[in-house]
């Protein structure tokens, strides 16, 4: 691992309107190291993850992210970043390869990599559909591949095994594991599954830190309380 950590927060507040949805939330995590958020609905984790890929302005604190401090430098750090959300961004009546093509393009990708992550993806046999016409499992997939088309070293993923089959999430594991050796932050409801995956668990209640914890010291009984 590097020196450097992939990710600083101090402080970090994010309000919509007059609610916060952070609030005081500060975390450390080391270049390669995997982050698991964890929280119920409305806890603040998708927001921590627009944060973090400068789609929100924090409103207080101080986020660095690769290096760069945001949000005055997100520029530095959008391409950088790959985010799997929970909305696919992806072009509705576009095919999966045109969406991916011109994310392609956008990111200046040769197009080889298209055909490759369609590939490895098992997407190549519906790669010319709209992508409105696939089943949320088959569109999670191509999420995956337009997330990390560009080969970020931050992954930020929103519960990014949503919908898949068991064969469909081996097939992205390569693509967004821990293999993948790249810096994540992940979202996830499955306390058990998700400790299993962290080397760092922020547990968040009403946009609060409620839990923070190296995974080795964080018993999965804690992650089950911030639900109840
Ligand atoms: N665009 C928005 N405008 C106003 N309020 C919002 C907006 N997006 C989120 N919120 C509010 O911010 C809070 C945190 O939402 P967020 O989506 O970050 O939670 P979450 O932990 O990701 O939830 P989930 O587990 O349901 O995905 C909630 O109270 C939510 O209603």
């Amino acid at each position: 691992m590097d020196a450097a950590p992939a990710i600083e927060l101090r402080d970090v507040g994010r309000r919509y309107g007059e609610r916060y949805a952070l609030r005081d939330v500060s975390v450390t995590v080391q270049t390669g190291a995997t982050l698991v958020v964890f929280g119920p609905n409305g806890a603040g984790k998708s927001t921590l993850l627009r944060v973090l890929a400068t789609l929100l302005r924090p409103h207080g604190g101080e986020v660095t992210v690769l290096g760069e401090s945001l949000p005055r430098r997100d520029w530095a750090v959008r391409g950088k970043v790959g985010l799997l959300a929970h909305d696919a961004l992806l072009y509705r009546d576009l095919s999966a390869r045109e969406n991916l093509r011109f994310h392609a393009r956008l990111h200046k990708v040769d197009e080889a990599r298209v055909e490759e992550l369609l590939e490895r993806t098992r997407l190549i046999g519906r790669a010319e559909d709209p992508v409105r016409t696939l089943s949320r499992g088959l569109l999670q997939r191509v999420a995956v591949c337009r997330a990390i088309l560009h080969d970020p070293p931050l992954l930020l993923l929103d519960e990014p095994r949503a919908n898949l089959d068991p064969a469909a999430a081996e097939l992205i594991e390569p693509l967004i594991g821990r293999a993948s050796g790249r810096t994540r932050v992940i979202t996830s409801h499955d306390p058990a599954g998700g400790l299993a995956e962290a080397d760092v668990a922020l547990g968040l209640r009403d946009g609060r830190p409620a839990l923070l914890a190296a995974t080795g010291e964080v018993d999965v009984r804690a992650v089950e309380e911030l639900y109840r």
